[in-house]
């Protein structure tokens, strides 16, 4: 449905000589389902939005393919730039824009009564509004001044206008960003029956990992302009393929080692905390400096009276512990690390007191040492 190849763009720097750039997109490749929710995920500046911008016809690419149901929107090489306004797309974005001196009714319509859309007739107008409005859910409200709509009406309107011009594909730029925390998490599920019930193909951008896993059929988790790892969310979640991603997306512990050996059950790690049995690694082999990534809930505290030792069984002290409602977080200092885990509420376990981590080979993935950590974070 959607193929971007070979994306790139450069900003100049503006305070710096006019030789530097800032290469925004570097480099990006990547296709879209039809049908698909598709994410970019990534923290501020990793170069998101000027790929949907790219996307879009806001920003021209410096090189690069972008094609939608093999109508070539851009083309680096064949000379090829469709207007924004040509390209059918539904943008929702950040800020969404809707028009304060209008009606609900008449906010939903206006794509259809300005440019190449204007001569749409006036009953078509009036179903298309009404289907558009239905789908949100706003129907009711058809004749109130948008500024009389909640914060959460008002993305609906603005997704409902993205929507009214039946496009081939949906941008929606962080869209959910300007609501409280308990109407972005009704939106999601919200969006995300809509996006699957209208079987629209979505490009979703986002710095919320959360709303990211949640909703999308697939991620591509960006930094620096490119694209870090490309999955569903359960492989970029289990299976992070780099210490970036596996800290960005979630909490991880990393806990540096050097691969020592290959056994038929996995790889042993020796850290500074004792040998550590992985069954994954990425990018790294016998002899390698890594970082053992395990996430806290996959860490099993042992009761301080069952600390037998044991395989992949690491003893330390809690340090700090957190009561974040449905769970316990724990800060346990290792003798040379530092390693955050999480039990159910009913499970406390006292600060001060001795306590084993067990850390099952199954959730261990060893990957490339980024740079020299001082220990794990
Ligand atoms: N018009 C511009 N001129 C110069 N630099 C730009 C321009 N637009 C974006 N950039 C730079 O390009 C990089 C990528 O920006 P982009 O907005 O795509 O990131 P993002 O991942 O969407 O970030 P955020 O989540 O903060 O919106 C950043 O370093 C940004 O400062």
């Amino acid at each position: 449905m959607l193929q971007v190849d070979a994306l790139c763009k450069a900003f100049k720097e503006e305070t710096a000589s006019k030789h530097d750039r800032v290469h925004a997109v570097d480099d990006v490749t990547f296709t879209v389902e039809e049908g698909q929710f598709f994410t970019l995920l990534g923290p501020s500046g990793c170069g998101k939005t000027t790929t949907l911008r790219c996307i879009a016809g806001l920003e021209r690419p410096d090189t690069g393919e972008i094609v939608v149901d093999d109508h070539v929107l851009f083309s680096h090489d064949r000379r090829i730039s469709i207007a924004a306004n040509e390209r059918n797309l539904g943008m929702v974005f950040q800020s969404y824009a809707i028009w304060p001196h209008m009606n609900v009714f008449d906010n939903v319509a206006f794509p259809l009564r300005v440019g190449k859309r204007r001569r749409t007739p006036k009953a078509e107008v009036t179903e298309r509004v009404e289907r558009a409005l239905n789908v949100v859910e706003l129907g009711h409200l058809a004749g109130r001044y948008a500024t009389k709509l909640s914060g959460g009406q008002q993305q609906r309107l603005a997704l409902a206008r993205a929507l009214v011009i039946e496009p081939k594909l949906l941008l929606l730029d962080e869209p959910l960003s300007n609501l409280d925390a308990k109407l972005r998490e009704s939106l999601r599920f919200e969006l995300k029956r809509l996006q699957r019930e209208q079987g629209i193909t979505t490009v979703y951008v986002t710095h919320d990992q959360s709303e990211a896993l949640s909703m999308s059929n697939a991620v591509a988790v960006m930094k620096d302009g490119r694209i870090s790892q490309l999955g569903d969310p359960f492989d970029i979640y289990l299976k992070p393929a780099n210490p970036f991603v596996a800290d960005f997306v979630g909490t991880t512990n990393f806990i540096d080692g050097v691969v020592r050996e290959q056994t038929p059950d996995g790889w042993v790690v020796h850290t500074a905390d004792g040998p550590l049995t992985v069954a994954a690694t990425s990018g790294v082999g016998v002899g390698d400096e890594c970082v053992v990534c395990v996430r806290p809930e996959h860490v099993e505290v042992l009761r301080d009276d069952s600390s037998t030792g044991g395989d992949n069984v690491l003893t330390g002290e809690v340090q700090t512990r957190l009561f974040v409602g449905e769970a316990m977080e724990y800060q346990v200092r290792l003798p040379n690390s530092q390693l955050q885990c999480r039990t159910p509420a009913a499970a406390r376990l006292s600060s001060g007191k001795p306590v084993s981590l067990h850390l099952p080979p199954a959730h261990c993935t060893a990957l490339p040492r980024p740079e020299a950590r001082a220990g794990s974070r």
